[in-house]
């Protein structure tokens, strides 16, 4: 499809979705599910996983009132307009502006830049009515920093911007499909009005005689609907994940290559230890993201009770907890899928391998809802302020409570002996425990070397994020412990999911190894001791291993993989899929006559002469 026949079928495949969701009718979980089954990135993921809920957690009751029957029944549609063409990781850096006028009771919304542009926020290059836009809100002169407004773009007659503003498409993205079905937008507000009502005023207000009267609770609620959000994308990482190591389960179990004795069959690749030593962590990654998944879900769900009651003590962790894990994931889930191209050999770069469309649309999770390395730094920061206060009297607590147990983190020593010993629960975590607490610890003592906190964290920060994401494998690690712990139905499902539980680690532990030797946390005799686990596990998963991407119930259509299809079919759907090419439609391409006969016919000549 054209750019243009893309998106308009992406409206087309919304507005059924929306028409099902409503005739069913379907719950709130069930239509996120059938959003994930269209499968491609549109605005209602903006309506529904932003601007509603920015609403719902930045506006007063009365805003609510006002706004929220609208968006639920789609008489506006709305997006999440913060980032700018100058900036977007620095939220405190934006320049769009909302300066009070007490003479009209208005605000007036200008870009004063071009980097003030809004920029990226998707649904806004053509879809949206209304958008939540982030702007710093100026009473009497003064700067109160960043805040959110609810905002008219478009009449709702004929879909025209209104006076005043300037908006698209941003242009093409990465990929052919991919991301391209969204309409990425940019804005340009020139001295634009809207109600002093239409000010997002839970959090901060202004008053009738452009009073502002700041909140009592902590200004970073303003950024809730990302944390939101970030929760949900590691699940989706999980989905991902998923998706691709299914098809490269299959598609290894069904390629031959080399090993044939006397005329007999070809070795399946899926046999060689190197594509197991590939493949099957990516395998236990999808299994651990999920239930890593699971866990942020509640956590996510228990501090927003603890908001509504005006608990704020757990929001730090949330916050943590969403933008490491985010970020971890991600950027796990997108290194994932480009290697399982790379393990289905050359057939993995044709499109219908359903991987290259996969990664296209997947990637830009890295940098969406904050670059993965911005994100990582908020770990470190939040990891940071746990280790000054050990020893303050002030335990830490979630997941940073095996920090309180320093004293014997930072001097215990792993009491592997043998190879089987890397299958107990609690050594792997004390493993995993010792190698997070001591990078932070040495972060922590780097740091304090600098009379400048700052400067330090700056000259810091590679390793900062290396002890940040230490610290989100330990949560990863320990959530799949807990889910073993747990009851798992189904007779010898829960010994499979040890064997992933334990490749997930050990080839973590395989992959950081320099992290896990630099600190002492293990020597080398037990890291060679976990690579001979590690083999080990991956001789018992491999008789299991399509068994286990069956078991995520993925559909043919839904994979869209000629590689990967259920019923191991791929080469006579190979050739399917290529005889459909356009380019075949012909037997002589078109150009022939222009390009390629004149070409060889003056060979032919010269050769005469
Ligand atoms: C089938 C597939 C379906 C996929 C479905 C997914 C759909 C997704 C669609 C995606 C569309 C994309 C949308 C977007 O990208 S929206 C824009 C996202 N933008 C960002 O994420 C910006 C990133 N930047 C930030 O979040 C902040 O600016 C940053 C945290 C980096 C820094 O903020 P700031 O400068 O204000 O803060 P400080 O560093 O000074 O920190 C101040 C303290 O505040 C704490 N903090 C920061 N953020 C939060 C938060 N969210 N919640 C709670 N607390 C927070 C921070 O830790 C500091 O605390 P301390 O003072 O105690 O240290
Ligand atoms: C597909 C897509 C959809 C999007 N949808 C929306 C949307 O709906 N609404 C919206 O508002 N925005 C949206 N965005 C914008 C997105 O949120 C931002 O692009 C993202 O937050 C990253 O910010 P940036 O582009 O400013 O990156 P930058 O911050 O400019 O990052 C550039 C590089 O600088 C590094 N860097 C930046 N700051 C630091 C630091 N302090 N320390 C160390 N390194 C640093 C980063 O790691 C990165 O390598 C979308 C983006 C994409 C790609």
């Amino acid at each position: 499809m054209t750019r243009k026949e893309l998106f308009k079928n992406t409206l087309r495949k919304s507005v059924h979705a929306w028409k099902l969701i409503n005739e069913l009718p379907l719950s709130d979980d069930e239509s996120l599910m059938l959003r994930h089954f269209m499968d491609q990135p549109g605005f209602l993921d903006l309506h529904w996983r932003m601007f509603v809920p920015a609403i719902k957690g930045q506006g007063t009751e009365e805003q609510k009132q006002k706004w929220l029957p609208l968006a639920n029944k789609m008489q506006i549609i709305g997006c999440y307009a913060q980032t700018e063409l100058g900036h977007g990781s620095n939220v405190q850096g934006l320049e769009t502006t909302a300066t009070f006028d007490p003479q009209t009771d208005q605000f007036i919304l200008h870009s004063p830049t071009q980097t003030s542009s809004k920029w990226w926020p998707g649904g806004l290059g053509k879809v949206s009515t209304h958008a939540v836009i982030y702007a710093r809100l100026i009473t009497d002169g003064k700067d109160h920093g960043v805040h959110g407004f609810i905002v008219q773009l478009r009449n709702m007659d004929d879909h025209s911007p209104l006076p005043g503003i300037t908006i698209g498409d941003i242009g093409v993205k990465f990929g052919n499909g991919a991301y391209n079905s969204m309409d990425n937008g940019f804005l340009m507000f020139d001295k634009f009005c809207i109600p002093r009502d239409q000010m997002l005023m839970r959090l901060s207000k202004v008053t009738r005689e452009g009073k502002y009267v700041p909140s009592d609770v902590p200004r970073q609620l303003m950024y809730g609907t990302m944390v939101s959000v970030r929760q949900t994308i590691v699940s989706n990482a999980s989905i991902a994940m998923a998706r691709a190591v299914c098809i490269a389960t299959r598609y290894s179990a069904v390629r031959r290559q080399f090993g044939s004795q006397n005329g007999g069959i070809e070795t399946q690749v899926i046999d060689y230890k190197t594509q197991q030593n590939r493949l099957f962590p990516l395998l236990a990654s999808a299994y651990a993201f999920r239930f890593v998944g699971e866990w942020l879900k509640w956590l996510y769900t228990d501090v927003t009770q603890r908001l509504e009651a005006s608990d704020f003590a757990t929001l730090p962790e949330a916050h943590a907890c969403t933008a490491g894990l985010k970020s971890m994931t991600t950027s796990a889930t997108s290194d994932g899928i480009e290697e399982c191209r790379k393990l289905c050999g050359g057939h993995g770069y044709l499109w219908c391998s359903g991987l290259p469309e996969l990664f296209a649309v997947y990637v830009p999770a890295c940098t969406y809802e904050g670059d993965n390395v911005v994100l990582q730094l908020q770990v470190a920061r939040f990891l940071m302020k746990t280790v000054s206060q050990l020893g303050s009297g002030k335990a830490p607590a979630g997941t940073t409570a095996y920090m309180g147990r320093a004293k014997h983190l930072l001097q215990c020593r792993s009491s592997i002996r043998k190879a089987e010993d890397w299958l107990n629960p609690a050594m792997v975590l004390e493993t995993f425990e010792a190698r997070a607490l001591r990078m932070a610890v040495s972060c922590a003592n780097n740091l304090s070397k600098f009379e400048n906190q700052e400067q330090g964290f700056s000259e810091l920060l590679a390793d900062l994020v290396e002890a940040a994401i230490a610290h989100c494998q330990l949560i990863v690690v320990s959530k799949f412990i807990v889910k073993l712990e747990g009851e798992i139905k189904g007779k010898g499902v829960k010994n499979q999911l040890k064997n992933l539980c334990y490749i997930y680690a050990l080839h973590l532990i395989h992959k950081h190894l320099g992290d896990f030797l630099s600190t002492n946390s293990i020597t080398s005799e037990q890291a060679s001791l976990a690579n001979h686990q590690l083999r080990s596990l991956y001789t018992q998963v491999r008789p299991n291993a399509v068994a286990l991407v069956d078991a995520f119930d993925y559909t043919d259509h839904y994979l869209g993989s000629v590689l990967g299809r259920y019923d191991g079919n791929v080469y006579p759907k190979l050739f399917e899929e290529a005889l459909k090419d356009p380019l075949n439609d012909t037997v002589v391409p078109d150009g022939y006559h222009e390009y390629i006969r004149p070409l060889i016919k003056q060979h032919l000549r010269s050769a005469r002469l």
